[in-house]
């Protein structure tokens, strides 16, 4: 125990796992919150105007090490994770070495618990080195915790060897992540395949190949039983599949990336290469389909798929630049700022009445960034609920504060942001992974050194 005892003085705290948006003091004393209600007791933090919301969770984050140090290491990822309000982030398999057994997953924990400043939880790849042919070492990865799998960045094309997967991972009750593409129809595609490509003479990624991808993901998932997360989903297509799999009551949850969200296929015609992502950017039409599938609870969650790239490698002509962009350093203040209403921002409660349509109450923002994808991975202790006696994990942020995207202010080590230049709504004062501090004054705090963070 570290004897502390502090109190956040008049905040407005947001917990959808209780469904709670109103004024109170929150006490954190050691690592728990002490109480929540009118009490002040220990040091006071003024939190007049500022939002307490459970700790923030990022499904889908590379963090790069081993191997891409030059890009991102577990204390740099996990400083900008801190800066932006996360409070656990899910490492993706795609690092040199692959995560794809038990060395790499014990690596990455033990990287973690050194130099971190969240949670860490590691996915493991479905498929040895990537390769998608032969599986990768599931077991040994499951024995020591790690509760979902994926090779991201490479769809796995043979429908053989996802079935074999999700038959292993349902006998753990594992989640399964496909990068849904079908490889040969996106096959030297430069971004979305639409009118914006044919004007810039690139060879697109059409929208079916990711819902080609989708859907056969479904159909394996209903009849293996597995859990099926579907990563970045960009396309209207897309959402319809899953909403109508949902209702027929396959196990599949799913997120959207803040930049899918808000940008298009447009962002592309300067050939500035920090707008190739994959999946690419895609239409309005799409950016609609995104926000409404969100709202209506289609759509799980925000994940950023924080991908970051060193100047190095980004910095090449858009053929040449791989694709990804950082996120974890703007995901809520960009969501803020595109969905969430400026009548929700003023009371608790908000206007009354739900937004518009597309468009979410502050409470469903944190619910999207924080309660349900918490939920999707069963971290139980992350999201909240916000009572007495639970881990002070939670995230104190300005809703109103406006600020513009500084590329070179950035925390992380890699500069790739789709947003610079963007006045954005909404900051980060403080970060508190189980009473520590892990942003103070919108500054990352010392790494942790905690206890290894283990999948329930
Ligand atoms: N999103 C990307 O464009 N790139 C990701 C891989 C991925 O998420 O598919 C990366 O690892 O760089
Ligand atoms: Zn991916
Ligand atoms: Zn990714």
């Amino acid at each position: 125990m570290t004897g502390q005892l502090l109190t956040f003085t008049g905040a407005r705290v947001v917990d959808p796992a209780r469904g709670v948006d109103e004024i109170a003091n929150v006490v954190v004393e050691d690592d728990r919150i002490a109480s929540a209600g009118e009490e002040s007791r220990g040091l006071r933090i003024d939190a007049a105007g500022l939002v307490i919301s459970p700790g923030l969770v990022d499904l889908h984050t590379h963090l790069r090490e081993p191997g891409g140090e030059d890009a991102e290491t577990v204390a740099t990822g996990t400083a900008a994770a801190a800066v932006g309000g996360y409070t656990a982030v899910c490492a993706m398999a795609n690092t040199d070495p692959v995560c794809d057994h038990a060395g790499v997953v014990e690596q990455v924990l033990r990287l973690a618990r050194d130099a971190a400043r969240c949670d860490v939880f590691p996915t493991g790849a479905i498929t040895r080195g990537l390769g998608g042919s032969e599986l990768a070492e599931m077991g040994s990865m499951a024995a020591l915790g790690v509760g979902c799998f994926s090779d991201d960045g490479h769809p796995v094309q043979s429908a053989r060897v996802l079935r074999q997967a999700m038959a292993y991972a349902r006998t753990w009750d594992a989640i399964i992540c496909n990068h849904a593409e079908d490889s040969d129809l996106a096959a030297g595609g430069q971004l979305h395949a639409g009118e914006v490509a044919g004007r810039l003479g690139l060879s697109g990624r059409p929208a079916e190949a990711e819902e080609i991808m989708v859907a056969r993901d479904l159909r394996l998932a209903a009849s293996s039983g597995v859990r099926l997360h579907v990563p970045h989903v960009s396309t209207a297509g897309a959402v319809e599949l899953i909403r109508e799999a949902k209702a027929r009551g396959v196990r599949v949850t799913a997120e959207v990336t803040p930049h899918h969200l808000c940008l298009t296929d447009e962002s592309a015609v300067g050939y500035d290469p920090v707008f190739k992502v994959n999946p690419p950017l895609r239409t309005s039409v799409d950016i609609d389909a995104l926000r409404r599938g969100l709202a209506d609870g289609t759509i799980d969650a925000i994940a950023t798929d924080h991908a970051p790239h060193s100047h190095e490698q980004k910095d090449q002509e858009w053929t040449q630049a791989p694709p990804g962009m950082v996120g974890l350093e703007t995901a809520l203040a960009v969501t803020l700022t595109e969905l969430v209403p400026d009548d929700e921002l003023a009371t608790p409660g908000g206007a009354g009445g739900a937004p518009p349509d597309g468009l979410l109450s502050l409470s469903g923002l944190v619910d999207r960034l924080s309660t349900r994808p918490a939920a999707v991975w069963g971290l139980s202790e992350h999201g909240g609920p916000l009572e007495v006696g639970a881990p002070a994990t939670f995230t104190v942020f300005d809703p109103q504060e406006r600020w513009t995207v500084d590329p070179a202010a950035l925390r992380g080590r890699a500069r790739n942001t789709p947003f610079a230049g963007r006045r954005l709504r909404g900051r980060v004062r403080y970060t508190l992974l189980r009473g520590r501090f892990t942003c103070r004054d919108g500054e990352p705090a010392e790494p942790l050194a905690t206890s290894p963070a283990v999948h329930p």
